[in-house]
Parts: C-alpha cells; sequence; structure tokens
C-alpha cells in the first residue's frame, strides 16, 4: 500500500454538486454515475444539496460514499437553518466538505471557525474534506504560503487526530473558471502542505493524510494531474455534474503508468 494514501489505501475524488440539481437531474445524475464504470482502486464521494441527501442515500451504488456541503459547529439545538453533525451522521452521511471557499468568502467562514466545526464533525462520527485555497490577488502578492499557512492552522489548532480528513488544495483563481492549476503548480503546494504537516502535526499525519486538488478538474486534464507524487486525488466541481466526465476523473489516476 502506497503509504500516502491515507487508512484507505486509496486515491480519493470528491465530486461537489454546490448548489445544483432538481430532483430530475440529480436522479439522472444518480443513474448514470451506477452505471459508471470505475476503478475499485478510487474512493469516491458526493456531494448534493442537503435536500437531496436522503434520496441520493438511498438510491446511489454502494460504490459511492455521499457528503454534505456544509455543518453546524455545534450540537442539534436552536441554531436556525443548520444541520448539526450528529444529524449527518444519523442519516448515514459519512463524510463533510467544510471550508470551501466559497463559504469562506461569501459568507466570512474564518480559519478558527472553519477549524472549530472541523473538529466537531469529527467528534460526532464524520469524515472531513477540509478545503483550502488562495486567491489571485494572494497568490500574485506574495502571501499564498502565510494564507495557506493559517488555513492549516485554522484546523491543526482544533483537530486532535488527523484519521478521518482530507484536505483539499482549491486555489480560488482555478475554481469554476476553466483556469486549472498546472500539475507542477499543484504539486508545488501539496508537497508544501505535506511538509507543513510533517513539521507542524506530525511524520505520520503527513504520510498518511491525502492531500486533493480542486480548480477546473475536467476529464481532459485529471491523468496529468493525478500523475504528480503528491496528488492522491480531486475535489470536481462543474464536471462532476455530468457521470461519464467525472467517471474518467475518477479513473484518473488508474489510467497513469506506474
Ligand atoms: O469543490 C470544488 C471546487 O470548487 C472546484 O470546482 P470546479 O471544478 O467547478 O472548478
Amino acid at each position: 500500500m502506497d503509504v500516502r494514501m491515507g487508512s484507505t489505501g486509496k486515491f480519493f475524488v470528491g465530486g461537489n454538486w454546490k448548489a445544483n440539481g432538481t430532483k430530475e437531474s440529480v436522479s439522472k445524475l444518480v443513474s448514470g454515475l451506477n452505471s459508471a464504470e470505475i476503478t475499485s482502486d478510487v474512493e469516491v464521494i458526493v456531494a448534493p444539496i442537503f435536500l437531496h441527501l436522503p434520496y441520493v442515500v438511498d438510491h446511489i451504488d454502494s460504490r459511492y460514499q455521499v457528503s454534505a456541503q456544509n455543518c453546524w459547529v455545534g450540537r442539534a439545538g436552536a441554531y436556525t437553518g443548520e444541520i448539526a453533525p450528529e444529524q449527518l451522521a444519523d442519516m448515514s452521511i459519512p463524510w463533510v466538505i467544510l471550508g470551501h471557499s466559497e463559504r469562506r468568502s461569501l459568507l466570512k467562514e474564518s480559519n478558527d471557525f472553519v477549524g472549530a466545526k472541523a473538529a466537531n464533525a469529527l467528534a460526532h462520527g464524520l469524515k472531513v474534506i477540509a478545503c483550502i485555497g488562495e486567491t489571485l490577488e494572494q497568490r500574485e502578492s506574495g502571501q499564498m504560503y502565510d494564507v495557506l499557512e493559517g488555513q492549516l492552522k485554522g484546523v491543526a489548532d482544533s483537530v486532535s487526530s488527523w484519521e478521518d480528513v482530507v484536505v483539499a488544495y482549491e486555489p480560488v483563481w482555478a475554481i469554476g473558471t476553466g483556469k486549472v492549476a498546472t500539475p507542477e503548480q499543484a504539486q508545488e503546494v501539496h508537497a508544501y502542505i505535506r511538509k507543513w504537516l510533517g513539521d507542524k502535526v506530525s511524520q505520520d499525519v503527513s504520510s498518511a493524510t491525502r492531500i486533493i486538488y480542486g480548480g477546473s478538474v475536467n476529464d481532459q486534464n485529471a491523468a496529468e494531474l493525478a500523475n504528480k507524487e503528491d496528488v492522491d486525488g480531486f475535489l470536481v466541481g462543474g464536471a462532476s455534474l455530468k457521470a461519464d466526465a467525472f467517471a474518467t476523473i475518477c479513473n484518473a489516476r488508474a489510467k497513469v503508468p506506474a
């Protein structure tokens, strides 16, 4: 087993459906995924909106796991509009995406808040895809590593066990823009994240934690990115809404010559 590939030893691909979908389109997407050919060497997660979670849990093939796109920072209770991690667990939802840049920018989620949510989700038995990433302005003004470190520290300060954490590096400038990071850019940042985990958390966590890339991944560019040493998978937005394209992305590592 490749020790970098986390406890399951598998390449990891998440499909973040964001706030997309109707009953009809989600039903078609689930059917398409159920008949897609996907290598067994990959762990695949799909993340519909809260409303569609029960349908997807009930109808998607067991080759896929289901994720929420957010959860509350505390327990269930008087928090209007929120959904607590134990409620997701009760609905057989094993994963949650936290700290996505759309929530950080649009909803002003801070590094500490994301870290607290991650710790709370883990404490209630969920697995966490923790997202980090810099804006173009931050990259071009030389602040990229400070920004990434602040985001990593937000998680590391709150989380004591990393076994059920996947880190998603998603440069904001690449999300939904069609401007994918080059394989070299992705590798450079993934290597930085792995080193940071080794220096600040532990070598074991650094070796075992999967670091996945997100930002304009599609069926054309996935294989080249998957070939990079520290790219352990993908978090896919737009292309995850098409079953064929998503299946190709899921199989991207399998297509890379050893
Ligand atoms: O969570 C997924 C990312 O935001 C990437 O989205 P995208 O593939 O549409 O660029």
